[in-house]
């Protein structure tokens, strides 16, 4: 856990607290204000406000917050595997593990640390895991808040030994959206326009769930929301976009070393049969993941990857300004 400004004081910059469910977490906080909660079930990110304590990121009312399951809502962890594709559960192992903190973690790069509050985690597998999925590996996680109120999750996984193995990996991250069905009409141009929309992903292909994974290639121009969404665009730009119009707000996420986006949404019916998410609250969420999942990732013995998600709000106006201006936020 560290803190590297020395002027901001590091008790007020990180605290050790207990969850709802009497597991470790780790709350970071910033010199403005903007704070990060982070469990050490799942090493998953279960709240990220900014310095007016508005909460970015979305948790379900009905969220059951006991493991072994994890939480709806937040950024959860998924890994060896994404979904149903393979043997493990459902989005993999690690989002049901209790993590520890890493007192010692292997460098990062200096930027990685610097002015920002930050904890390192780690999950290596359990004998029970093992008989699951036979792998020596180290999963680190640094989570940290930058005084911008920028979150940057930095994930590292090693092959400690043994023989090479293939994973799949995603940030699953929950978006606190308003209503996503709404649209918008311009006086000037009389065309309607949803609320709420991602830039980046236009003219990609995709692999869409709901239709057994069948490749398609989108058309739209930015992605909005009318029904049931389920698809992992592959190769995006590492740059991303979610605007909210209503909010007045865009996320802009940078990526690296996850070539797809996971484009998630149950919509009406699918929440209904979902217990652990409110019948309309589909309509305040998306799920805008970082993912390496149609080309799994191979590591040889000795051989480390590293996959890094980072979030800014930024405030906006209706039209966005493009995604290589806003990737200046970051
Ligand atoms: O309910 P879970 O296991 O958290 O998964 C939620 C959703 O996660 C998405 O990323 C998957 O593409 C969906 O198919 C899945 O329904």
């Amino acid at each position: 856990m560290g803190h590297s400004d020395p002027i901001w004081d590091h008790k007020a910059a990180i605290e050790l607290t207990k969850d709802w469910n009497g597991i470790d977490q780790v709350v970071l906080r910033s010199p403005l204000g903007a704070s990060v909660k982070v469990s050490l079930h799942g090493g998953q990110v279960t709240s990220w406000r900014n310095d007016r304590g508005e909460e970015l990121l979305f948790t379900s009312s009905k969220a059951i917050f006991k493991p072994p399951k994890a939480m709806r809502g937040g950024i959860p962890i998924c890994f060896p595997q994404f979904g149903n594709c393979g043997s493990l559960e459902q989005h993999g192992l690690a989002r049901n593990k209790i993590w520890t903190i890493d007192e010692n973690p292997p460098p990062l790069a200096p930027s990685d640390s610097h002015g920002k509050s930050f904890v390192d985690l780690l999950l290596k597998p359990s004998e029970e895991d093992l008989k699951c999925w036979p792998h020596s590996f180290e999963l680190r996680l640094r989570v940290s808040l930058a005084a911008d109120g920028k979150l940057t999750l930095t994930s590292r996984i090693r092959n400690i030994n043994g023989k090479p193995f293939s994973f799949s990996f995603a940030y699953h991250t929950y978006l606190s959206v308003s209503d996503i069905r709404y649209v918008v009409f311009i006086a000037v141009w009389l065309t309607p326009f949803f609320e709420v929309r991602i830039e980046g992903l236009e003219t990609l292909d995709y692999l869409d769930n709901l239709w057994q994974r069948e490749r398609f290639t989108e058309q739209g121009d930015a992605i909005t929301f009318e029904s049931e969404v389920d698809r992992v665009y592959l190769s995006s730009p590492n740059v991303i976009a979610v605007l909210d119009h209503e909010r007045k707000r865009t996320y802009v996420i940078r990526k690296e070393g996850l070539p797809d986006v996971v484009v998630w949404n149950p919509w009406e019916k699918k929440s209904k049969a979902m217990l652990d998410i409110g019948d309309e609250e589909y309509k305040q969420m998306i799920c805008v993941d970082g993912a390496a999942i149609e080309k799994p990732i191979t590591l040889k013995p000795g051989e480390e990857w590293m996959g890094c998600l980072e979030i800014m709000v930024v405030p906006s106006s209706f039209c966005s300004e493009g995604l290589d201006s806003l990737s200046k936020y970051l």
